[in-house]
């Protein structure tokens, strides 16, 4: 069985403070185009559950529809890292990635229905640590790698010098840590900063 874990996209869901909003509406109704129903978004491509490319905080890093999508699509594993605000390199140090290359970080026991006011924070030396144990993917439930204030965005180049590609915004709410299958693939959208994706996983 496979568990959604993606947030719903809808009106009034949570958005970065000052960020484009997700709306949805229909723009041509079936009554007015005498066949069907045509929808509409507009929404800033880091609302909900989204990957980022390396172009958000690098002008010259690969695009949403440059990436492999074999990074999002195989095995994954769920870590529980909720009593921490700081995820380091030690606290991951102790755990064994059985050989997994996608690893999730559940740090919240729901995801709440406003922006976060304090998020947990990656520690930038957690990179090397996810290279030298062969992880390419990190997914948060959260919805930035860095904390909130960031300009600096420490965790999101130390990723990507690293060859992690970042999924934000996941709903690991229901989900216990252990090992997953795993797809979210981003949407196809040229020259696109990150994407939104629809991220399920199923019990190994
Ligand atoms: N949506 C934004 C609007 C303005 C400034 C930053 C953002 C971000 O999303 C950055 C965040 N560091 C991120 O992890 O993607
Ligand atoms: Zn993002
Ligand atoms: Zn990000």
């Amino acid at each position: 069985m496979w568990i959604d874990i993606t947030q719903t996209m809808k009106k009034g869901m949570p958005n970065w403070p000052g960020d484009t909003p997700f709306s949805f509406e229909i723009a041509y109704t079936k009554q007015q185009t005498g066949s069907v129903n045509i929808g509409k978004i507009e929404t800033s491509l880091h609302t909900g559950t989204h990957a980022d490319a390396p172009f958000h905080f690098d002008n010259n890093g690969p695009t949403i529809d440059q990436l492999d999508v074999n990074t999002f699509i195989g095995d994954c594993l769920v870590i529980d890292c909720r009593p921490h605000s700081i995820i380091s390199a030690a606290f991951l140090q102790a755990i064994d990635f059985q050989g997994v290359q996608r690893i999730l970080l559940k740090t919240v026991d729901r995801i709440s229905d406003c922006f976060p006011q304090h998020i947990p924070i990656i520690d930038a030396e957690v990179a090397a640590l996810l290279k030298e144990r062969g992880v390419f993917l990190l997914g948060v439930d959260n919805p930035s790698v860095d904390s909130l204030t960031s300009k600096e965005v420490q965790a999101h180049h130390a990723l990507y010098a690293h060859q992690i590609q970042i999924i934000e915004g996941l709903d690991l709410s229901c989900i216990e840590p252990g090992l997953y299958d795993f797809i979210a693939l981003p949407l196809k959208i040229e020259g696109a900063d990150g994407a939104p994706v629809r991220a399920v996983i199923r019990k190994k």
